[in-house]
């Protein structure tokens, strides 16, 4: 058992009370998971304050206490340390515990409003491919090489994190890739992780529930590239004008990607079609799988991350064309001519994206009947905006329920009908159940047409009310599309 003090090794303390040679069984941040001999980490939430469970965590058999406040009565035999931030000591103290792990990886940490699942799958299927033992950390889920950890978080917590990486390391991973969402850069949740590189691939409106400002939420993004170490890369979205906020006074080598600004890693697209991509980098002309000018953009990140550490750039463009990408990212189902894509835009950015990919691509006058919802406690203002980019992009438009969790589901559509403008009403219908919403799009549809589902992506639940029922888009299409034959 490791003793408290090694525990807190680099970590900022303020004042320590009692033995600090105290083993420590676990680290638990979570007063109601407490076993006897744990640390118990009092972190300052979202929704409460961890102080408050000190002694609850005591009771349950605690011997040790990291805090920011001490509590005003301290109990006999318990060891206090007092910390300046506990978030961070988190962090560190679960590196320490699991031997810091991230040291001995290749670590590189995606961050960016769209594109980070689908850029850490990339980079995860990639170096399987090029013969690595590789780990991955994403919203869809976590692996070790095949074996797959069903993920709760884009980015778990530090406890979960650490010992992931360890378990990666024993497995004999050389590599890992991860998402760093903005929540778990401001909660800390990366702290006492070393990374190799880090990628930002973009930023646009989300989240601004929980950031307030857009200028916060630049911020958290930022925080990743502030923290790099020297001996790393940072490598941002060239064409993103946030991409150089990223860089300022990042001590990592400054490295770009992008289709427009000049950039250390440059492609042009030769074409885009409903079938793949067809791109020039640095001369060699390489067709994708993958769709849309974004993901060019995807594709380009990952071949920069390969390059920058230290693969043959030949390898990597051949392989890549060999790759599929991330579950439920534009899954395309085609039956009798009508083609159905499933994709988890649900930002308004990633929305247009994915419908002027899809207006890009088709060949005439097919329709595009896009079925859409916005999640309940979440982001309200990406409502009416979404509502507004599906209704201008699209044919014929279905507004439904995506997640409505505690929310009324026709609260939620309300207000994303607010968005739509006068004239667009005529091609809007407002179904709150999405299987219906769903198949009364196959209704609609004749052949030729597109139907975009977008939202939940891989997500195989819908969760309503603190439930989450089964429920999966990709096979509420299969069954849709059957039904049409
Ligand atoms: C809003 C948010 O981000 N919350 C995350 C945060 O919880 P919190 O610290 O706010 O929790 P809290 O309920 O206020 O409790 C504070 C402290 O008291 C402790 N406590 C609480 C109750 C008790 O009885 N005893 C006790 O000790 C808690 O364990 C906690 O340490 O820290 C927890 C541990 O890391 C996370 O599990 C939790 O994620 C919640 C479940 C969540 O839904 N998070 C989402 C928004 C999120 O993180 N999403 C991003 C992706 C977003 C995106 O890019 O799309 C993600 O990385 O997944
Ligand atoms: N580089 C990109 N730029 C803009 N949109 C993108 C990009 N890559 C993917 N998208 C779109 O955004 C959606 C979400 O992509 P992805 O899951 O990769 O993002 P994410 O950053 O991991 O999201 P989350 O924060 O929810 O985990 C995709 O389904 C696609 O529509
Ligand atoms: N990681 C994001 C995913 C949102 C996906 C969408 N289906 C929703 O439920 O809002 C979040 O938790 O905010
Ligand atoms: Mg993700």
């Amino acid at each position: 058992m490791k003793a408290l003090k090694d525990i807190l090794y680099k970590v900022s303390l303020t004042s320590t009370i009692g033995n600090m040679e105290v083993g420590v069984k676990e680290i638990v941040f979570d007063s109601r998971l407490v076993v006897e001999g744990s640390v118990f980490v009092a972190v300052k939430g979202t929704q409460v304050d961890g102080h408050q469970f000190i002694q609850m965590a005591l009771e349950k058999g605690a011997r040790s206490v990291v805090c920011e406040i001490l509590p005003v009565a301290l109990k006999e035999g318990v060891t206090y340390v007092q910390v300046i931030d506990s978030s961070k000591a988190l962090g560190i103290m679960a590196a320490n515990y699991f031997e810091n792990p991230s040291e001995k990886i290749k670590l590189v940490a995606v961050t960016g409003t769209n594109g980070k699942t689908s850029t850490v799958t990339l980079l995860y299927q990639l170096f399987r491919e090029m013969g690595y033992n590789v780990g991955m950390l994403s919203t869809v889920e976590n692996r070790i090489n095949d074996n797959i950890i069903p993920s709760t978080h884009t980015t778990p917590d530090p406890i979960a994190i650490q010992s992931l990486i360890r378990k990666m390391v024993d497995n004999g991973c050389t590599h890992c890739f991860m998402e760093a969402s903005s929540h778990a850069i401001v909660q800390e949740r990366m702290a006492g992780l070393v990374l190799s590189g880090a990628v930002f691939t973009n930023i646009s409106h989300d989240h601004l529930d929980y950031h307030g400002t857009f200028d916060e939420y630049i911020k958290a993004k930022k925080k990743l590239f502030d923290e790099l170490p020297k001996d790393s890369f940072a490598l941002v979205n060239a064409d993103d004008k946030r991409g150089m906020v990223m860089l300022q006074n990042c001590k990592g080598a400054h490295q770009t990607f992008g289709l427009k600004y000049p950039a250390d890693f440059k492609a042009k697209v030769l074409s885009n079609t409903i079938d793949g991509l067809e791109l020039d980098i640095n001369n060699k002309q390489i067709w994708f799988r993958m769709i849309g000018e974004f993901n060019a953009y995807n594709l380009l990140a990952v071949f920069g991350v390969a390059v920058l550490l230290g693969e043959d750039e030949d390898e990597v463009l051949r392989q890549l064309s060999k790759i599929k990408g991330a579950q439920g990212r534009f899954d395309k189902i085609t039956i009798q001519g009508v083609t159905a894509i499933v994709d988890y835009a649900h930002t308004p950015d990633a929305l247009e994206n994915v419908l002027k990919t899809i207006q890009g691509v088709r060949s005439g006058g097919e329709k595009i009947i896009t079925v859409v919802g916005c999640g309940g406690n979440r982001d309200r203002t990406k409502r009416p905006v979404m509502a507004k980019i599906a209704t201008q992009l699209s044919d014929k438009v279905i507004l439904t329920s995506d997640n409505p969790r505690d929310e009324d589901p026709m609260a939620i559509l309300k207000e994303m009908e607010a968005g739509v403008n006068p004239v667009d009403f005529k091609k809007t219908l407002v179904i709150e159940d999405r299987r219906e919403a769903i198949k009364t799009a196959g209704v609609l549809a004749t052949k030729g047409d597109i139907i975009l589902i977008a939202g939940k992506g891989h997500e195989t639940y819908q969760e309503i009310k603190g439930v989450k029922y089964p429920f999966d888009d990709r096979e509420v299409v299969k069954e849709m599309l059957k039904m049409m034959n």
